[in-house]
């Protein structure tokens, strides 16, 4: 069952009183689940079987026994015979007072109605900007006896003679004038008795505030006629007429108004109307308003009266945008809504049209053009009953979901107990008492097990809530049938808006995955059956990272991820390097933006809050870089732009900077890192790691740590997650250790050739940890532990190249200056191999079988295939149950910047990938 009109949260008691009338009187256990999705178009209840036929049209709602809304019916009937004045001749154009603050705005306002072509044309102006303002301080003053109020007055006529005197002459400008003298001191006369009085009404206000509009209507079309065109104004108070309808909200009485219409044209002949917004009277004909957005509900009630063409609404925005703009900066004008869509985009706060001034020309299916008068080339967004763009809809979910928006400072409040399943009335009671302390609220979600309802009411209502449920239930509470009405501050609601996620399989799937990747919590959820909106509450202060997680999902934006770089040496700068360079290729082919937002050396950070500049980063680094703070960065990189993902790739050989990996991984920040430090420390700092990482949603990629871009850490994983068993992993590891035995030949130095693989750039930043074996050793412990052997670095015996008395020497540069004398230890062993036709290699082996590991210098035969390399190849056989006569062989370059550099950015594409891009 659904409701079809705007309901108002203050209905709800009324409703539940009613539902539980009949569960009183009848079989059927009607309360299965209950969901609002937050607006105020619909909320829903399900029920198990039947339907309670006794609730048809009660009151002045319309039910449905369908899960499909209609939405052309409104709370006060329009009139059904046609009317002389109808015809889509006319159309009809909205100016603010923005578009009309000065002489020069209301040129070319005239000028925008002049080049409209329509056969007849209506247009409604509100009073030039701040003009209200001014009016409401004149009688705010005058009612509290400040003679100022005279000298306000004379600033509001002095604008609108400037004006006229800008804009008219001749006849014009002497009639008008003439009327702006006898109005003001009408209102003179009127604000003085305001003054004596000490007191004013609603009615005398609504007068006084209303001449705004009549002057700038008047301004408007002298200047219309001035330029040829066939104009009259109206005062809008002769025609439309309304009737309150409670907490500041008017029904227009279209019959009367359409009459009174109809006499007025008849009247009126011309061709163009120049229209007074936001006034109108009441059927006694005494001068109101129509409240909040009154120009605008003026326009739609026109459109109506008119059965107009095309409403356009002009303000000072290119559009309805996708999410709002200064949370997401990639959110995009939509071109096309639908009435519906257009509805609960503003109820959740979107800068739309309020719905009231939808429900009007909904009726006889009149678009709504909402467009920038600063900016004519913006083609605006049209708000309509069939928006579908096929050839935008056919390209990306945009089909699905059209928008997102956010209602912040909310809280929730849960109403739990096992004594609620099945007892008729328990949801009237709870919002009879939310609505006896005048709360108002927003969405409302009830799990079908009954055991709690909760609901979302704005954060400075929530207290006055719990204490009027915490009296009405003292007894349930006290009895145990209820266990808690329990607050949960700070929230935020999330609502993704389209009608066509209505009977589309994944929509919701997609964004709850979203938030997920984003490691956003959800703390309730609600979606109607009419499927226009999906509405979550989320914490306050995640709100607009979901937001943008969830746009840019949805393809509005690019997949995008912030990036920051630790480290920029050898192979960071690399890195950045091939980002530069493929930038342009991965937003194109994979919709993949990857925005470096950070780069921290160990003495400088450079960050930004749009992207660094690839091509200019050094510089920038060097020159503007601030002093380099971890947290600081981390900070940055995570919090401070408008990008969903964040990733923190650690270039660095740092133990210190590994130790953060565990806080950025549970603030969901994800790592990727060549740097082996963190894999291969202490056991339990590596347990408690990846039993994170597997716990969320966050990810921690580490490829380059083994065989640098080589796949060994992906292939190891494929074989295990397919339920492969790893009997041993054995190779050459390092790929300084095989460029060194790969041209330790002909007599060359030892030392020669380490020097040569440091320039290449195969060594670890201190190239003792090459030659020490301590590299190799850390590649065979992060193998093992992947393997699930729970081993120690100082559990690997490991063999050593550098020379005993070289292992206490300070730097490295010292080190490598003392190298050349030990080479003729290592020649003699090198030497010995040759003699036996052998070769030396270093390799390392992780024995899974006996759960332990080993690194050494091995003499293997000519022919084996370790002493088939050549340059810095690395080796890895693996010997699993089903490679098991022939073990799966992965070789290549094992080290070097670019190989390395490679295997840091496919992590980045597959983290890419994992949040949700598209593969190519
Ligand atoms: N070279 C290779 O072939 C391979 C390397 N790797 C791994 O890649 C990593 C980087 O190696 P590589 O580029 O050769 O090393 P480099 O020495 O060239 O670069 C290291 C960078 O880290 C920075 N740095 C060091 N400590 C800190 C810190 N505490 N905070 C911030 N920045 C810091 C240095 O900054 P500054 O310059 O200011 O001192 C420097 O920019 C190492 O972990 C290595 O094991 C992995 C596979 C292959
Ligand atoms: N220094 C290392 C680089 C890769 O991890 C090596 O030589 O293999
Ligand atoms: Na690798």
């Amino acid at each position: 069952m659904a409701f079809s009109t705007p309901i108002s949260s203050s209905y709800l008691p009324r409703v539940y009183s009613q539902l539980s009338a009949h569960e009183t009187t009848s079989e059927t256990n009607s309360r299965v689940c209950l969901s609002n999705a937050s607006s105020l178009l619909q909320r829903t209840l399900t029920y198990k079987a039947g339907f309670p036929s006794h609730l048809e049209r009660r009151e002045s709602f319309n039910f449905k026994v369908s899960a499909s809304v209609t939405t052309d019916v409104s709370t006060t009937e329009l009139p059904v015979t046609p009317s002389v004045v109808k015809g889509d001749t006319w159309s009809i154009h909205k100016f603010g007072g923005t578009c009309v603050g000065t002489s020069e705005r209301i040129y070319n306002v005239a000028k925008i109605v002049t080049e409209d072509n329509s056969e007849r044309k209506l247009v409604v102006v509100s009073a030039m900007s701040k003009v209200t303002d001014m009016m409401y301080d004149l009688i705010e003053k005058a009612q509290s006896r400040d003679d100022s109020y005279e000298l306000a007055l004379d600033a509001v006529f002095e604008k609108h003679k400037a004006t006229a005197l800008d804009l008219l002459d001749g006849e014009e400008l002497a009639s008008f004038l003439s009327i702006l003298s006898i109005d003001i001191s009408n209102l003179k006369a009127m604000l003085r008795a305001i003054y004596i009085a000490g007191h004013v009404t609603e009615s005398f206000s609504d007068f006084v505030v209303g001449h705004g509009e009549l002057w700038s209507a008047q301004i408007l079309s002298s200047v219309l006629r001035k330029g040829g065109v066939d104009c009259n104004w109206m005062d809008t108070r002769d025609v439309l007429i309304v009737t309150p309808a409670g907490s500041n909200q008017v029904d227009p009485d279209y019959t009367e108004s359409e009459k009174r219409l109809e006499k007025w044209l008849s009247q009126n002949p011309s061709k163009a109307v120049v229209a007074t917004g936001f006034i109108a009277s009441t059927p006694q004909n005494i001068p109101t308003t129509l409240k909040r957005d009154g120009s605008d509900f003026s326009a739609a009630i026109m459109g109506a009266l008119f059965r107009a063409r095309q409403v356009t609404i002009w303000t000072d925005v290119d559009g309805v945008y996708s999410a709002d703009p200064r949370k997401v900066s990639e959110a995009v004008i939509l071109n096309n809504l639908s009435y519906q869509e257009a509805w609960e985009m503003s109820y959740f706060g979107a800068n739309v049209l309020h719905p009231r001034t939808i429900i009007p020309v909904m009726r006889y299916d009149i678009p709504i053009v909402i467009r920038n008068i600063f900016n004519l080339s913006a083609p605006g967004t049209k708000i309509s009953r069939s928006p579908v763009n096929e050839i935008e809809d056919k390209k990306n979910l945009v089909t699905y979901v059209k928008g997102f928006a956010t209602i912040d400072n909310l809280a929730l409040v849960n109403v739990e107990g096992t004594g609620m399943a099945g007892v008729p009335g328990t949801a009237s009671a709870i919002f009879g008492a939310v609505k006896d302390v005048g709360a108002n609220v927003i969405m409302i979600s009830q799990a079908s097990s009954e055991h709690s309802v909760c609901f979302a009411v704005p954060e400075k209502e929530v207290k006055a809530v719990a204490e009027a449920l915490e009296a009405r239930f003292r007894q349930a509470l006290s009895a145990g049938r209820l266990s808690q009405v329990a607050v949960i501050p700070n929230c935020s609601i999330l609502a993704a808006v389209g009608q066509k996620m209505a009977s589309t399989p994944g929509v919701s799937a997609t964004l709850f995955n979203a938030l997920a990747k984003a490691n956003i919590n959800v703390r309730a959820i609600a979606q109607g059956c009419s499927e226009y909106n999906i509405t979550v509450v989320v914490k306050k202060e995640d709100c607009v990272r979901a937001l943008r997680a969830v746009h840019s999902r949805f393809y509005l934006s690019k997949t995008s991820i912030a990036v920051g770089i630790i480290g920029p040496g050898l192979i960071g700068a690399t890195l950045l390097n091939q980002l530069r360079e493929q930038a342009a290729v991965l937003k194109e082919k994979s919709n993949t933006d990857l925005r470096v937002m950070g780069i921290l050396g160990s003495k400088k950070m450079l960050l930004s809050d749009t992207g660094i500049d690839l091509s200019t980063w050094k510089e920038a680094h060097k020159e503007k870089g601030e002093k380099a703070d971890l947290e600081k960065f981390a900070q940055h990189v995570h919090g401070n732009h408008f990008i969903p993902n964040t990733v923190i790739v650690d270039c660095t050989a740092s133990t210190d900077v590994a130790d953060h990996y565990h806080d950025w991984l549970r603030e969901g920040i994800h790592v990727i890192t060549p740097n082996k430090k963190a894999n291969s420390g202490p056991l339990d700092k590596y347990l408690k790691l990846r039993a994170l990482q597997r716990q969320s949603f966050t990810h921690y990629f580490y490829e380059a740590t083994v065989g640098a871009g080589l796949p060994i850490m992906h292939t190891l994983r494929d074989l295990l997650q397919t339920g492969d068993k790893i009997i041993r992993i054995e190779g050459i590891f390092s790929g300084t250790l095989s460029y060194i035995f790969n041209n330790f030949v002909d007599a060359r130095a030892f030392s020669e050739v380490v020097m040569e693989a440091k320039a290449a750039g195969y060594t670890e930043p201190d190239p003792r940890d090459d030659l020490a074996g301590t590299d190799v050793a850390r590649k065979v412990i992060i193998l093992a532990r992947e393997c699930g052997l729970n081993l120690e670095l100082s559990d690997i015996p490991v063999q050593s190249l550098v020379p005993d008395p070289l292992k206490a020497t300070a730097s490295v540069d010292e080190f490598l200056q003392q190298l050349p004398s030990f080479d003729t230890d290592i020649a003699e062993k090198q030497q010995a191999a040759e003699e036996a036709g052998e070769v030396l290699r270093y390799v390392g082996v992780v024995d899974v079988t006996n759960q332990k590991g080993v690194v050494e210098l091995r003499r293997y035969k000519k022919k084996h295939p370790f002493a088939q390399l050549s340059g810095s190849d690395n080796i890895i056989a693996f010997t699993t149950e089903r490679y098991n006569k022939q073990p799966l062989i992965v070789r290549g370059p094992g080290a070097g910047a670019e190989v390395t550099a490679g295997g840091v950015f496919s992590d980045l594409l597959r983290l890419a990938s994992n949040l949700g891009a598209p593969s190519c």
